[in-house]
């Protein structure tokens, strides 16, 4: 078996999953892996396992650059979450650790998960230390990023991180390192991941960079636990979570909508030509072709979003409240909106949207413009216009200049 060898005596020892397509509503067409890394010292240490199914992986990789498994004295458990530590109960069965390192939320998270007061717990926290030999660990909680438990382990003599699931990505692939990987695909997977795991959480991420600032902390290579090593350039993924976590967008609009019998879709086409006309690239989605987290992906950075709905049965279409639902969780923000629709009677969607639109802190450039049934050339004209406003608050917006919402 080929080994990968991060750092002397570290290997990566993780799993590839080719197949998984579905992540907690997070479509990963490309897959994933869970990283799991073997420290390989006086003190033989284990950071993170992996899901359940895939312990036979970990085993047989351990085994390849150790023998026995047994020969393990620590795991250390960075996020309790499943895919990262379901495998668990059957490594501790198997190698017997004289520690389980976690954070105090860790202990806690895992005595949730697998109720076993009877491991051997070492809680560890901020700031902590421990001589492996020749390498040393410390550990730096980063408490919801992306759960209470998260938690970072640095080996300080090789500049390596172990980030857990932040820097990471969803993507299968017989690479390790980010400098075997095409940079577009990285660049779309990455986004996507913060996108749809830690947009919500973008107050943490912009709270830890400050923290790896101020301890001067040098990071020459960062280990995540899902998808490729940054060893090439950890300062092009650490830019990025800069650029996100302060809600930096792109000058680009999206048209968002679904449609039952047409007229929203109508609509949806004639406010694009508006933004067009008015100077800002658009792209366009429509729920009942595009998976929720594809959709998310262009939001993250996306300057203004334009949503479209039918009512249907007093409410929003299925595929707009399940779309709507998810990116209200994911909390995007700053951000230029308006919404659109056809009715036939009663028309509350557009105003349903539109609240959901203030609560995430959106500017409302427009109160809203409803069209009965089938549009008119008229009602045509009109969302042309509402793209032009759209468009108008987008440049203002992106100038700098104060917009205030209009409802
Ligand atoms: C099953 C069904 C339920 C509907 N319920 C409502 C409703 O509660 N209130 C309303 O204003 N219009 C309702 N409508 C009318 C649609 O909103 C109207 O036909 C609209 O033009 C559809 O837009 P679309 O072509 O973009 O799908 C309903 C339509 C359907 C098919």
């Amino acid at each position: 078996m080929k080994n990968t060898e991060l750092a002397k005596g570290i290997y990566w020892v993780g799993a590839i999953d080719w197949n998984i397509r579905d992540f907690h509503g997070y479509s990963t067409n490309r897959g994933s892996t869970y990283n799991a890394y073997l420290i390989v010292d006086d003190k033989i240490t284990l950071v993170d396992t992996v899901k359940a199914k895939f312990k036979g992986e970990l085993m047989h990789r351990i085994r390849s650059i150790i023998g026995d498994p047994k020969q393990i004295d620590y795991i250390v458990v960075n996020h309790v979450e499943m895919d990262h530590s379901g495998s668990l109960p059957e490594v501790i069965a198997e190698v017997q650790p004289e520690k389980l390192i976690c954070s105090k939320m860790g202990q806690k998270a895992l005595l949730q998960h697998f109720h076993r007061e009877d491991w051997p717990y070492q809680v560890v926290g901020s700031g902590d230390e421990i001589k492996l030999g020749e390498h040393t660990l410390s550990f730096l909680e980063t408490r919801m990023l992306h759960w209470p438990d998260s938690m970072f382990a640095y080996v300080k003599d090789e500049q390596l991180l172990f980030s857990n699931d932040a820097f990471g990505e969803h993507l299968a692939t017989s690479e390790r390192f980010d400098d075997e990987v095409d940079a577009g695909v990285l660049a779309h997977e990455t986004t996507k991941y913060y996108a749809n795991i830690l947009t919500l959480y973008s107050q943490q991420v912009r709270n830890l960079l400050a923290k790896v600032a101020e301890l001067k902390l040098d990071i020459k290579t960062i280990a995540p636990d899902h998808g490729v090593i940054w060893r090439k350039d950890p300062g092009r993924i650490i830019a990025s979570y800069k650029r996100w976590s302060n809600y930096e967008s792109n000058g680009r609009a999206l048209v968002i909508y679904d449609t039952m019998w047409e007229s929203t879709r109508k609509m949806a086409f004639a406010v694009a030509e508006g933004l067009l006309e008015a100077g800002v690239p658009y792209d366009m989605f429509d729920l009942a072709v595009h998976h929720r987290s594809d959709v998310m992906t262009a939001v993250l950075d996306a300057s203004a979003l334009v949503l479209g709905c039918p009512t249907l049965n007093n409410g929003m279409t299925p595929h707009m409240a399940d779309y709507i639902q998810y990116m209200r969780g994911l909390r995007p923000s700053r951000k230029i909106a308006a919404c659109f629709g056809s009715y036939g009677w009663s028309g509350e969607s557009v105003k349903m949207m539109t609240e959901i639109l203030q609560e995430l802190k959106m500017t409302i450039c427009h109160p809203g413009l409803r069209v009965q049934y089938v549009p008119t050339h008229a009602n045509l004209h009109d969302c042309v216009e509402l793209g032009h406003t759209v468009a108008k608050a987008t440049k203002a917006f992106l100038a700098g200049e104060q917009v205030e919402s209009v409802v």
